[in-house]
């Protein structure tokens, strides 16, 4: 029997940050070993916000084989890479910076083609077509481990309530011009790339996100961009937060296992 249908959500909450982080740091090693024994490599995508904070378990982790890592950024905002909203320099700051990460294993958007999103897009999908090396058959990439924020909309990525960008089907990289949060102009990976990863994990935390996590975890019906993020079979998501984001959410939780 072929098995397609999405699996379901495993929601893991924690009394704090210092306990979340550690369990994300746990379950991303995890990963990080499977993905090195079958491939010889790891490859995630990463977002900004709130997100790279949350790593911090990863620094001075000697388990980390920071040289198997490609990583990508799940949306980047278009502005230079040493500016104070670009994804990457969010992530430079509060996790590349501190660890032994080889520069070149870090994939960020070429901002000198900012003039033109498409063809900056279109180089940064190309980029992701030489780490994938994909074969003619193969729809979209299969990432090893996504890593995903919400905001208080309930976006993920840099994918909005209500944009036509929840439509797309075929490319991996889209763009953005009409932000709804600033900056406005944006790339991001497109629902089909997310709902082929093997692992998506969303880490949130803070009482500003307990009205939308209840949205998109117990009413995905609404349809909210991060209630669309269902890896089909045979990838898994998972939900990591604290108790002040879940306070609102009935979902089953599951205790998470060291
Ligand atoms: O604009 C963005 O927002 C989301 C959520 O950010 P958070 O600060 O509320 O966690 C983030 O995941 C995304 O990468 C970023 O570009």
């Amino acid at each position: 029997m072929v098995h397609t249908a999405p699996t379901a959500p495993v929601l893991c909450t924690f009394p704090n940050d210092q306990e979340l982080q550690a369990a994300l740091a746990h379950f991303i090693v995890k990963a990080q070993k499977e993905s090195i024994e079958k491939k010889g490599r790891f490859t995630v995508a990463i977002s900004g916000g709130s997100l790279p904070k949350q790593l911090a378990g990863l620094i001075d982790n000697p388990a980390v084989k920071w040289d198997k890592w490609q990583v990508f950024y799940a949306d980047e905002r278009v502005v230079p890479l040493d500016h104070e909203d670009s994804n990457h320099h969010l992530n430079t700051r509060e996790l590349f910076s501190k660890v032994p990460i080889p520069r070149q294993n870090i994939h960020t958007i070429d901002p000198s083609l900012a003039d033109d999103l498409e063809e900056l897009a279109d180089a940064y999908e190309k980029e992701l077509i030489r780490e994938f090396a994909m074969k003619d058959s193969a729809r979209f990439p299969i990432f090893d481990l996504v890593l995903l924020g919400i905001g208080p909309d309930g976006h993920t990525c840099s994918l909005f309530p209500g944009h036509a960008l929840l439509s797309e089907e075929d490319r991996w990289v889209a763009y953005i011009e009409d932000s709804p949060k600033p900056p406005p102009r944006r790339v991001t990976l497109t629902l089909p790339v997310l709902n082929h990863a093997a692992r998506i994990a969303f880490v949130v935390t803070g009482e500003s996100k307990a009205d939308v996590l209840h949205t998109i975890l117990d009413e995905p019906e609404k349809g909210l961009p991060a209630s669309r993020v269902r890896p089909v079979y045979p990838g898994h998501i998972y939900w990591f937060t604290d108790e002040a984001a879940a306070a609102k959410v009935q979902y089953p939780r599951t205790p998470f296992k060291l």
